[in-house]
């Protein structure tokens, strides 16, 4: 190990998959069963060398796998409790700005909340992500087979990727405002390693990731890139809608207070002890690539509930019941060890009838025709126990519960690799389904992690 690895610091977050609850946890009434994915993003701070003495306050951040993903910071302390404010910096006069919401964001909330613990000023860093490759739609080797490349180098601006759904943004925001935190701050003031220090993240995490995605969503991405699967019941939107932003006149003491929840406000509800995963059993996902997803889908299903609210409660609540029906039938096979999966195909087979009633009543294609087909065809492979349309639902991956075995995925391949065709032609939805392909990613308890940094690369 070089002596430079000592002052590294790394921390990576899941990616997630809401297997049940798309929509209905965007209420607090209702719960989310959200799966944390073995696909990670990782961040990784260094202090930057000053030969001089003089440090300037620039941070830098990289994300190496994709073309020109560079972004320079400068960053102070605002005036009046203001909290730290970060402007980005022109690699040269003439370039265009090249703007990373999600980033930037993340950067002046932790930079605040860690000034309001530390006096002095904080010292640059620089900062690297980097991303496992299902995030983006690319073939990957499925188990068994050796990936070749750890990160690999999708030779693309960030914004010509493909994502594959996994939730890049929140697990970015979770693992970089982690990896500040854990930084610039003594194991005494945040351990990850303790439910208190995971809170604090979690708190943090939602406020810059709701601030920069610009709307305040149900934040089960956030909570599952913290505390990996669970049964998820959101916080009342109410807490974030008024803090205020950097630089505005006492954002850091409202920041603060927020984050450590001194007027004990967070109503989240994170629930581990009923969810489990039985061994012998895998989830998987399809991506679909070229899939895309219909917009407003969210505000046309609130819409729809609004206006019809009895039709809508009625799906609703009987939805919620065969979603907990499912987490609770997964727990139980994890804890009696029986092979026996039919009331499991069962579950989920009555969570897609429903989710088609809604479809259908809203008038929202979230298990469309397409993808109907493509469940349907993936149920019948011998050893799939069965699958839905995760999270909005629409046009993107699929989310399949197989029985763990490289034999039913191999078969999964072979009925996947002539689809396209089949999608094309008798899709019905208007719209064309590109190739699916099977992601390498499967299901991982564990959220937020302090990585070895030695593993990594140097850059
Ligand atoms: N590897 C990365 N390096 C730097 N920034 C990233 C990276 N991955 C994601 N981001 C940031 O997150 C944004 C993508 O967020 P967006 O919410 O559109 O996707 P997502 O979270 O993957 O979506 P979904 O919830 O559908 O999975 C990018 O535009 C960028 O700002
Ligand atoms: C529709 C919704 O409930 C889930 C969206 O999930 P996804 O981004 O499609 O994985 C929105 C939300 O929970 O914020």
């Amino acid at each position: 190990m070089s002596s430079s690895h000592l002052s590294r610091k790394v921390v990576s977050a899941p990616g997630k998959v809401l297997l049940a609850g798309g929509y209905l946890v965007l209420d607090r009434k209702h719960t989310g069963l959200v799966f944390g994915l073995d696909a990670r993003i990782h961040v990784q701070v260094q202090p930057v060398p000053t030969s001089s003495g003089v440090a300037l306050s620039e941070i830098i951040v990289r994300s190496p796998q994709f073309k020109d993903a560079v972004w320079e910071y400068g960053y102070r302390l605002a005036d009046h409790d203001g909290g730290c404010e970060v402007t980005q910096l022109r690699v040269s006069a003439t370039s265009p700005l090249n703007q990373n919401p999600f980033v930037e964001t993340a950067l002046s909330y932790a930079l605040t909340y860690i000034s309001t613990l530390r006096n002095g000023t904080l010292e640059p860093v620089s900062i690297t992500i980097f991303a496992d490759n299902d995030y983006y739609s690319q073939p990957t080797p499925l188990d068994g087979a050796t990936r070749t490349t750890r990160f690999v180098d999708f030779g693309v601006p960030l914004q010509e990727a493909h994502k594959t759904g996994l939730g890049s943004s929140a697990a970015l925001v979770t693992a970089f405002t982690a990896a500040l935190l854990v930084h610039y701050l003594s194991e005494s003031a945040f351990s990850l390693s303790s439910y208190k220090g995971k809170r604090l993240l979690h708190n943090l995490a939602q406020a810059s990731h709701c601030a920069a995605q610009g709307k305040v969503g149900s934040g089960f991405d956030v909570a599952s890139a913290v505390f990996g699967t669970c049964l998820y019941r959101r916080f009342s939107p109410s807490l974030l809608e008024s803090h205020g932003e950097p630089g505005s006149s006492g954002f850091a003491t409202t920041l603060q207070s927020l984050v450590e929840d001194s007027s004990s406000k967070w109503d989240t509800k994170i629930i581990k002890d009923r969810v489990n995963f039985p061994k012998g059993v895998r989830l998987i996902m399809c991506d679909v690539d070229c899939g895309s997803k219909t917009p407003g889908m969210v505000k046309k299903v609130l819409s729809w509930r609004k206006e019809k609210p009895e039709e809508a409660n009625r799906v609703w609540s009987a939805l919620q019941e065969s979603n907990e029906a499912l987490a609770t039938e997964l727990a139980d096979l994890a804890n009696t060890e029986s092979k026996d999966y039919a009331p499991l195909t069962q579950c989920i087979q009555s969570i897609r009838s429903l989710i088609r009633d809604m479809s259908r009543l809203s008038g929202v294609p979230i298990e469309p025709a397409s993808q109907t087909k493509l469940l349907d065809a993936c149920s019948n492979v011998p050893g799939v126990i069965g699958g839905v349309v995760p999270g909005a639902g629409g046009f993107d991956a699929v989310a399949l519960l197989i029985e763990d075995d490289a034999k039913v995925i191999a078969r999964l391949g072979d009925v996947l690799d002539g689809w396209n065709i089949q999608g094309q032609e008798g899709g019905g939805d208007g719209m064309d389904m590109g190739r699916v392909n099977v992601l390498g990613v499967r299901e991982e308890l564990e959220g937020i992690r302090v990585e070895d940094p030695s593993v990594y690369p140097d850059m």
